[in-house]
Formats: C-alpha cells, structure tokens, sequence
C-alpha cells in the first residue's frame, strides 16, 4: 500500500490534455479560456456622460456666464451632437456621447430649467467634469483577459462587450461515473428491506456539475459478465470514468480484476488512509487517446473524500486551473492511532480571520448522514497520533463556505 502522498504523485502526474473547442457565449460559464481576449476598441469608446443633466464649454463658465440657451438633446444611443455656439448648452443623458464643443457636465440637480433656458447653480466646475474620457479604462489591443482564465460572470460581461459571441475553451472530457452493487436501486425505487438507494452517483455528478462538469451516470450489477461487457462500452467511449464501490476484498468486489481484464493498467490499489484504503486507480492507453479510471471506495464517505482529495484536483490539473491549497486549525486535541493518514470531518468557522475546523465525529465511512453537519475533510498526515488544538492541517471542502 502507498502513501496519501505518493497516491497525489502518482494521480496528478497522469493528467490529460483535453484540447480545445469553439462554444457559445451563453454556454461560457465556468468554462477555461483557450485565447487572449483583446479590446476591440477603447474603453469606453467615447467620451462618455456620465451624468443626466447639461453639457457646456467650460469657457463660457470662466467668462462668467451662469445662463445658457438649450439648443438640443443628445441622448444615449445617437450620433454626437456639436455645440454650435460656445455660451449654449446641450441637454445630454447618462450614456450618451459628449457633444462636440462641450468639456462639462452639469447634472439636473444644480440646474433650473425654465423652457430653454438654463440657470446654472453650482459655484465651480472642473473640466471634463462627470464626463468619463473615451480609453481611459481600457485602451484598443489591449489584453483583457489571458487564455487559461476561468470564465466567471465578470469575464462574460467582458467577452460580451468586445463581440465575442463564440470563444474558444478547453474541451470538457467525456466523464463517467458508475456506480456498482447488487443492493443499490435507483432513487424512485421503494428498497427492499437488503436494499439501499444509491447515492452516490448522485453526489458524484453533482459535484462535478458545481464544478462545470457534464457527466453520464450508469449503474452495473456485481455480475462479472455483464461487467466486463458494460465497463469494456464505457471505458472505450469515455475519457475519465469514475466508479464507486466493488474495491475491496469482498467475493464480489470484481472491479479491480475486470478493469486489468480490460487492459486498464494499475498505477495503484490501496492508499494508507482512512476512509477510502481500496482506492484503486489506473489509466488504459489506446493508440493516442487514453482513459483515466478512478475506481473509489463504495462506502458514501469514501467516495465523497477520495473525489474531492484526488479526482476533482486532476480535474482542476487537466483544464489548468489552480487547485487551491487551503489550511485550518483544529479546534480541540484529536487523537488517531493507525499509521494511516486520517480524513477528518470537520466543521468550518471563519473565527478573526482565521479558518477553525471543528471536528464532527461520524459513525465511520457508511454514515453518509454525518456529511450534512460537516463541510470538509482535515487531512491530518500519518506518523504521528496527537494532533493539538490550534495546530493547523490542509484542509478539503467540499461546501462554497470558503
Ligand atoms: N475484509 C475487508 N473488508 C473490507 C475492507 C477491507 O480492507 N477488508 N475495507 C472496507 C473499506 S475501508 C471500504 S471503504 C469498503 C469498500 O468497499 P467496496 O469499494 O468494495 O464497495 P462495496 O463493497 O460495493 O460497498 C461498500 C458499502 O458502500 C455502499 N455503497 C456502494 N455503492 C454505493 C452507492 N452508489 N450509493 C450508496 N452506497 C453505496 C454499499 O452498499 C456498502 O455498504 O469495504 C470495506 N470492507
Ligand atoms: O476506507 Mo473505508 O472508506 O474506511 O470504509
Ligand atoms: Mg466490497
């Protein structure tokens, strides 16, 4: 058996390139971006009213006029408009282009307008006063967003405004999850008294959809034939396949023996950890593509760490996205005696600005239930069995807390 660490090493030393596809502004979010995103213009395009109100020359001002005939209206959405004489104004509205000749914005507020006339009140104006000048954000081929960028909504706004209605992103992989086991039903099935339903090909897609990740969700009997069959389909068709359950040393457990059928090569099977020790993970190369297999322990806690501790980070790896590495403080004394690196599940509190992590003792990796009252697994290291309050652990969440 390996170590939690060598079991990283090895998980992330074999991630995929996924190339790269065109795709739909409106389908963009949550995606990695696969080209720099450039200004199409200046930012803003022109010089901007920032302010409903007047537009004037701001020499007439300094001459001493407080009065001025209202020529026109320039409002947002209209060619730009010119002062024709100096000691008029213009009525403009926020959005609109400054007029030509005008250097100054006056909003409603400071003036009174009494047919076309307009009485100015305030005591001073500055040039360009509530007038935001064209490019002075963003200038035109300027970069605004690089390639290998996360699309969150304010890299949308940007990629809409520049007219980019398709852009190019990383490919999502092909991602299957299945679950194994003679005793699972599906969710609107009534279990029978040796029956559960599954979950967690339910949690597993649902995590990976919090993620940006599409996936397919299958369930196979523990029958070696149709196993062998149905994993062979999947295996072919898919680019990273996620199992859960029939690891272990149980007569049926024919995950392992089935994927080596398959000539899926084993990089590992068992981690000292706990939970999840029957990990097993390998990787099947064809020709040029290649699928990555994960096949997780089925216990619900275990297949909840391992996805979160392994397989979501050599996602992350594979679209180029930083895995972020998170610490917290553990809240009390915890002891733990096996050589094992232990996932602890805690809860998490922002206390002063640091990250408390509060331990939630379940009943062991069945206790699917006790995943609701945490929000992350502790990963306290192996070698040691006293671990103190205050001390701080990398620590795994899989809620949006932090
Ligand atoms: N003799 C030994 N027995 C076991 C060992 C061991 O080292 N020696 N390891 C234990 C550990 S640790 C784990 S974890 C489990 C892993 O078992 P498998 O990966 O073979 O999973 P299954 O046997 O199929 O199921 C285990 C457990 O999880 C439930 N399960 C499975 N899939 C789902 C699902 N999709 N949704 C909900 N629950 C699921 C299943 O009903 C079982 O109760 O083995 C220990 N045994
Ligand atoms: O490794 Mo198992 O996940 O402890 O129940
Ligand atoms: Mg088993």
């Amino acid at each position: 058996m390996i170590s939690v660490e060598e079991a990283i090493d090895i998980v992330m030393s074999h991630t995929l390139e996924p190339g790269k596809e065109k795709i739909f502004l409106d389908k963009a979010i949550g995606r990695v971006l696969k080209e720099d995103i450039l200004a199409d213009r200046d930012f803003p395009p022109f010089n901007r009213v920032m302010m409903d109100g007047i537009a004037i020359n701001s020499q007439a001002w300094e001459a001493g006029r407080r009065e001025y005939y209202v020529e026109s209206m320039q409002t947002a959405g209209s060619p730009q408009q010119t002062l024709s004489e100096t000691q008029n104004c213009i009525e403009v509205m926020t959005g609109a282009m400054l007029p030509q000749n005008a250097d100054v914005v006056i909003r409603y507020e400071d003036v009174n307008i009494t047919g076309k006339v307009a009485n100015v009140s305030v005591d001073a104006v500055t040039s360009f006063q509530n007038v935001h000048l064209k490019g002075t954000d963003r200038r035109v081929d300027d970069i605004l967003i690089h390639k290998d960028q996360k699309l969150s909504p304010a890299e949308i706004a940007i990629l809409a405004t520049v007219g980019k209605h398709a852009v190019e992103v990383v490919r999502q992989l092909r991602i299957a999850i299945v679950s194994t086991g003679d005793e699972l039903v599906d969710v609107n099935d009534t279990p029978s008294p040796y029956q559960i339903r599954r979950s967690n090909t339910y949690a597993l897609q649902s995590a990976l959809q919090v993620n940006g990740h599409e996936s397919k969700g299958f369930h196979i009997n523990d029958e070696k034939e149709v196993l062998g069959v149905k994993l062979r389909e999947i295996v072919e068709e898919y680019d990273l396949v996620i199992l859960s359950g029939g690891v272990s040393k149980g007569k049926k457990d024919y995950v392992p023996e089935i994927l080596e059928k398959l000539n899926v090569r084993k990089l590992f099977h068992g981690v000292k950890q706990r939970p999840g020790k029957p990990f097993w993970f390998g990787v099947r190369e064809d020709g040029s593509s290649s699928t990555t297999i994960f096949a997780l322990p089925g216990n619900p806690v275990s297949t909840f760490m391992c996805f979160y501790t392994y397989t979501l980070p050599w996602l992350n790896r594979c679209y180029g996205i930083d895995n972020r590495e998170i610490e917290a403080s553990l809240s009390e004394d915890f002891e733990f005696n096996p050589p094992l690196t232990y996932f602890l599940q805690v809860k998490l509190n922002l206390d002063k600005g640091q990250l408390l992590a509060i331990p939630v003792i379940g009943k062991g990796s069945g206790d699917l239930a006790n995943l609701l009252e945490a929000d992350a697994f502790l990963q306290l290291p192996s070698g040691r069995s006293v671990f103190k309050a205050g001390e701080s652990f990398p620590v795994i969440s899989y809620r949006q807390k932090i």
